[in-house]
């Protein structure tokens, strides 16, 4: 038997066509729902997911502002920009993407983003709201998850759901939704003494480290949901998870490809996002 896939390109495709109706509604009472993305730098990486996020922004129709600085900037010249783009009322998302260049201090940056602007929930008023239960931005990669997860049917309940990486980003912010939602999560991570043990204990298995294809078949248990954030390139230059698909995919019940599972769902979360905090200037 193999697994059923979880698509992420088709449950965006669905979500977005609901987010273009909210924001030709808002653009019905005077309000276009807009985005700006700062870009340090020139990883071609970053710059192949900047452009997604912005091309998805127009298909939705929210407006998107991009801001491109070479990777030798003072950071000072950024934040300067972002107290620019904090004190403009017809921006409603700021997004500064990730990683930035050795001279910055990512903290201090993402500290400067208004809380209510921090449309990739990584400022640490909106880390507490998640902690506390009562989150303003989920970070757009575990929303995505979550998505997944609820449109799969996935019984949360109880579920044994084990996450492998503990990054600020995605690791431990999906620890918080899964445990809001009732799992018992554990997270696992590079100094976790017999990784195969949890991992085959896992109704739920998110992998989120960053290294590819280290999550195989033997370490899944039969009929288990399989989740894959990873995105890394083989040295061939095509792009592959942090799982084994392959070996995966006839152990797994259900699993997320790479491309086309988590990645699209991240970018229609920020969309999300974005059209929620233009949404709550009307309240
Ligand atoms: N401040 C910040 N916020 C982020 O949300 C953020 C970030 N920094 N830094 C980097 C990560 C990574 N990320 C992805 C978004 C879309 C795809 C995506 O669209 N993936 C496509 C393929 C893209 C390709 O062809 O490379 C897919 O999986 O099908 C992947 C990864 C957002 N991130």
């Amino acid at each position: 038997m193999t697994a059923r896939i979880l698509d992420g390109n088709a449950i965006s495709a669905l979500l977005r066509e609901e987010l273009a109706v909210r924001a030709a509604a808002l653009k019905a009472r005077g309000i276009t729902p807009c985005l700006a993305v700062i870009l340090v730098g020139e990883d071609p990486a970053s710059a192949v997911y900047v452009r997604n996020k912005v091309a998805g922004c127009e298909k939705t129709g929210l407006r998107s502002i991009k801001d491109v600085y070479p990777a030798a900037v003072d950071p000072a010249v950024v934040l300067a920009r972002i107290a620019e783009l904090n004190a403009d009322p017809t921006v409603h998302g700021i997004l500064v993407q990730l990683p930035l260049p050795k001279q910055f201090d990512a903290d201090v940056v993402l500290e400067a983003i208004a809380p209510e602007k921090d449309v990739d929930g990584f400022h640490a008023e909106n880390v507490g709201a998640l902690m506390q239960g009562n989150p303003r931005f989920i970070p757009c990669t575990p929303y995505g998850v979550i998505k997944m997860l609820e449109r799969g049917k996935v019984v949360l309940k109880g579920a044994e759901a084990v996450i492998v990486g503990r990054s600020n980003i995605v690791g431990k912010p999906m620890a918080m939704l899964l445990l809001a939602k009732s799992c018992t999560v554990t997270v696992c991570h590079s100094q976790s003494k017999d990784l195969a043990f949890h991992t085959r204990r896992a109704d739920i298995l998110v992998a989120a480290v960053g290294r590819a294809r280290m999550i195989t078949g033997d370490m899944i248990k039969p009929g288990a949901t399989v989740i894959d954030v990873g995105i890394n390139r083989t040295p061939e230059g095509k792009l592959c998870g942090d799982v084994d698909f392959e070996s995966a995919k006839e152990v797994a019940g259900l699993i997320t490809p790479v491309p086309g599972g988590v990645g699209p769902m991240t970018i229609t979360m920020l969309l999300t996002n974005t059209l929620e905090s233009a949404e709550r200037t009307l309240k």
